[in-house]
């Protein structure tokens, strides 16, 4: 059966309402049918490689070739039709509790940080950096809070940095994302820094890139058997942050150090504890139960005390930490706007469709 104008304009409505986010895949094919169907075949010059957002439309469109405009506009009418509300999950609240992607929670004197987004490994977005940074603000003035913990909801602690924190250029393209990004990586670091109270990661699983690195500004880390330990910045033509450069070797020796963050050789668990970047690792059976007891009993020590003995010890390193985070991140900054980062971004994109 055909589909009308009419009933192609409505379409166009629903797709407005709908409630949920049908994902990029879907929105590309909705995008490409839409113009199939109002403007025929991709008569676009092709974007260039960087242009990622538009490149993926691009290819969306040109990819259905020459479908009359008609059998777009039926095809589009249909998908939309697949996604309306009435298909969608009935009593569906907008924002479901719990579906931020970061969760922050506070009991028995401990703020507990929670990466949520499972299905992407907890991916940190930059929202979730101006989160979590936010977050330890608030927290670091919090009478209440006594210990501060990061953890991942799932099987991931955290798979680092979104990569598609590189495909939403704006008009000023890859070199103001790199300069906005280098600045956030540097504030977000420098939060770290300067955290004032005992700040413990519960490693739940993997752990990559930046989620690695910021381990070595952490007072102690626990982690599961199951997690391991992945630093692949030459892989994605990018340099160490989080002050890697300076802590792990500092934690662990140069030779150990430049396995992890030039050859990106991945530790397990047990091998991050005896190199020092890990405090204790525990069988993920009994994890989750013998590390929140063990911090429970933590957060009931003197927070003065705590707070002042951190103070002691870090208080020398602070000056040098926030040079050596200045340095990570204007490197980085040189790096994300190089060829071999963008090759190595665009490979795990189209490895993932997402381009
Ligand atoms: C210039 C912009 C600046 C922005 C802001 C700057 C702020 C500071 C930046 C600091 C620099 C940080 C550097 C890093 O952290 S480097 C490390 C980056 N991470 C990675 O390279 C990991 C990439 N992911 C993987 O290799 C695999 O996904 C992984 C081994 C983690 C899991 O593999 P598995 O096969 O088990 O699962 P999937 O690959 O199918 O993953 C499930 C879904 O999750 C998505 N995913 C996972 N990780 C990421 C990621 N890091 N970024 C984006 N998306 C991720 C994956 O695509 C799957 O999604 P779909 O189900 O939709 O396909």
């Amino acid at each position: 059966m055909r589909a009308s104008q009419k009933d192609f304009e409505n379409a166009m409505n629903q797709v407005k309402l709908l409630k949920k986010d049908p994902g990029n895949e879907v929105k590309l094919k909705l995008y490409a049918l839409y113009k199939q169907a109002t403007e025929g075949p991709c008569n676009m010059p092709k974007p260039g490689m960087l242009d990622f957002i538009n490149k993926a439309k691009w290819d969306a469109w040109n990819a259905i070739g020459s479908l009359p405009k008609e059998t777009a506009r039926k095809n589009y009418v249909d998908l939309v039709s697949s996604l309306s509300p009435s298909s969608e999950s009935s009593g569906r609240v907008d924002k479901e509790p719990g579906s931020e992607s970061v969760v922050i929670t506070s009991e028995d004197g401990i703020t507990k940080i929670m990466l949520n987004r499972p299905a992407q490994k907890n991916a940190i977005t930059i929202q979730m950096y101006q989160e979590i940074l936010s977050a330890l603000e608030a927290t670091s003035k919090d009478d209440n809070s006594v210990i501060t913990v990061l953890t991942g909801n799932g099987d991931y602690y955290s798979s680092g940095n979104d990569l598609t924190n590189f495909t939403n250029l704006p008009p000023g393209g890859i070199e103001e994302v790199a300069k906005t990004g280098s600045i956030l990586l540097r504030d977000f670091v420098d939060c770290f820094i300067d955290f004032p109270k005992p700040l413990i990661a519960v490693v739940n699983g993997p752990a990559v890139g930046i989620a690695v690195t910021l381990l070595g500004l952490f007072d102690a880390v626990y982690a599961s058997d199951r997690a391991t330990f992945h630093t692949p910045f030459t892989q994605l033509g990018q340099t160490a942050e989080g002050c890697s450069s300076y802590t792990f070797p500092k934690i662990m020796g140069p030779a150990k150090a430049i396995e992890m963050l030039i050859f990106g050789k991945k530790l397990t668990a047990h091998e991050a504890c005896a190199q020092g970047l890990v405090t204790e690792v525990f069988p993920d059976s009994t994890f989750q139960k013998e590390v929140w007891a063990r911090l429970k009993a933590y957060a009931k020590l003197p927070p003065n005390a705590m707070r002042i003995s951190k103070e002691l010890i870090r208080h020398n390193e602070k000056e040098k930490l926030h040079a050596v985070n200045a340095e990570e991140s204007t490197a980085l900054q040189g790096r994300w706007l190089s060829e071999e980062c963008m090759n190595a971004i665009i490979n795990f994109l189209s490895r993932k469709s997402k381009l």
